[in-house]
Order: C-alpha cells, then sequence, then structure tokens
C-alpha cells in the first residue's frame, strides 16, 4: 500500500496473508478474506502451478510473534475457470482455496460480510484497501499491516481512454490514484467498503496496478468486483 498507515491491530479480521514455499521457508505473496469458516478468497493471478500455500490469521506485525496467529494449511484451490494471466483485462481474477480445518474465531480472527450479488459500491463509498504489499513501487514490504482509504473511481471515469480504456471491465472496481494506492504483494486482499447499515463489506479482491508506479496518475488500482462473481464462489464452496 502506497502512502498509507499501520491499521489498527486486528480491524480486519478477515484479513489474511497467503504464504508460499521456497525451500524450506514460507514467505508472504499475497492478501486473502476469509469468507467462510473453512474458505479464503484470493487472486487467481496468486496461485502458481505446484506451489504449496499456507494460510497464516490473525496476522498483524509480520516480525513479532503476537499469539494471535493461526496457520492453516490449504487442502483444495480452486482457480476461476476464465482467469488467464495472458489476459489480465479480461478479469475474473479470483481463487477460492479450502483450509484443512476453520480457525478459532475471537477478536483477531472473522469472516467478512461479502455484498449483495450485483451491488455496485457509489461514488463517495469510503473504502480501505488493506495489505502487506510494497511501502511503494520497487519498496520494501512493511512489518505491520498497512491501510489507506482510498476514494472509489466510478467506471465512466475509470474506463476513459488516458485512465485504464478497455482494460477495466464492469466487473472490476477502480479506487484510490495518484497518491494512494495499491502495490505489488497487496495481491488477493480486500477493499473494505463502509455499508449503509455501518458494517464493512469487502466489496473487492486486489487484482492489478499500473506496470510502470504503483500510484501512477489516472491508473487507479483495481479490484475485481466481487458482487459480480456470488454465483461462482457459492456454487464452489460447499
Ligand atoms: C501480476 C499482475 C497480473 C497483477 C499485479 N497485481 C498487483 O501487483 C496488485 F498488488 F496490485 F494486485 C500487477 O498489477 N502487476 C503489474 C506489474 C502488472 O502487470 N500490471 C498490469 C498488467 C496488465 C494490465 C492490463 F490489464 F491492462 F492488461 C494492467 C496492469
Amino acid at each position: 500500500v502506497v502512502n498509507g498507515e499501520d491499521a489498527r491491530p486486528h480491524s480486519w479480521p478477515w484479513q489474511i496473508s497467503l504464504q508460499v514455499k521456497h525451500g524450506s521457508r514460507f514467505h508472504h505473496t499475497c492478501g486473502g478474506t476469509l469468507i467462510g469458516p473453512r474458505w479464503v478468497l484470493t487472486a487467481g493471478h496468486c496461485i502458481w502451478p505446484g506451489d504449496v500455500y499456507r494460510v497464516v490469521l490473525g496476522e498483524h506485525d509480520m516480525s513479532q510473534e503476537e499469539g494471535t496467529e493461526q496457520i492453516r494449511d490449504v487442502l483444495r484451490i480452486i482457480v476461476h475457470p476464465n482467469w488467464d494471466i495472458d489476459f489480465v483485462a479480461a478479469g475474473n481474477d479470483l481463487a477460492l482455496l479450502k483450509l484443512d480445518k476453520s480457525p478459532i474465531m475471537s477478536d483477531s480472527v472473522g469472516v467478512a460480510c461479502l455484498p449483495e450479488a450485483g451491488e455496485i459500491p457509489t461514488h463517495g463509498t469510503p473504502c480501505y484497501i488493506s495489505g502487506w504489499g510494497n511501502l511503494y513501487t520497487h519498496g520494501p514490504m512493511p512489518d505491520k499491516l498497512q491501510q489507506a482509504l482510498l476514494p472509489v473511481v466510478e467506471h465512466s471515469v475509470c474506463s476513459r481512454s488516458d485512465w485504464w480504456g478497455i482494460n477495466v471491465k464492469s466487473t472490476m472496481i477502480c479506487a484510490g490514484g495518484d497518491v494512494v494506492s495499491g502495490c505489488n504483494g497487496d495481491s488477493g486482499g480486500p477493499l473494505n467498503c463502509l455499508g449503509q447499515d455501518g458494517r464493512w463489506y469487502v466489496q473487492g479482491v486486489t487484482s492489478f496496478v499500473s506496470s510502470r508506479v504503483c500510484n501512477e496518475v489516472k491508473k487507479p488500482t483495481v479490484f475485481t468486483r466481487i458482487s459480480a462473481f456470488t454465483e461462482w464462489y457459492y456454487n464452489n464452496y460447499y
């Protein structure tokens, strides 16, 4: 997250760290959202065939053992059938991970609220991105979970030719801009938006930023719009 701040610990209790095994060690590769006791939603581009993953829940500071962390193995991975790394602009950048067993729910670990099918966050809805992604392009990863208030950019603006043009689809949400943005390593994490009922809903899954600079002018962070995929994840999660 570029130009964000340390999140208050565990204020986004559905935020997980997806970690990939390299040699004998695991390291953070993507964010994700706990959407059910044994199910995590992340980005399709986070998954590489043959890699071994684990999920860390209740994490805040990656450099400390805080006693709230819970580690789970990934039993099954379901990447959206229409996700294709060679056609990022087509969208469908989602994957479902089934955990070996449910984490213990607590103040630090909880299931996210998801939007109704088809719900579009209105312009001006406060939405926070959260993640352990780079603090700036080619910059370091933070130890503590970061967050930033990203203004939602409506599709009519985001799809202008000098913005994302035809690369942004109606199954995506644009948010942020040239000051605050997501950055590499935030992939798969949540876009947390305030609902009318005063609860926070996860409306997006962090998908892409400019390949030149994370917080590029007229290239807001692009999220997969979860409300466009309710059918898919309900059919797959059982
Ligand atoms: C691996 C990528 C598919 C996703 C990767 N995502 C991220 O770094 C994050 F954290 F913002 F989600 C990214 O944006 N990486 C940059 C370096 C990139 O490739 N961006 C990018 C790729 C394709 C397009 C498109 F859709 F226009 F083709 C736009 C941006």
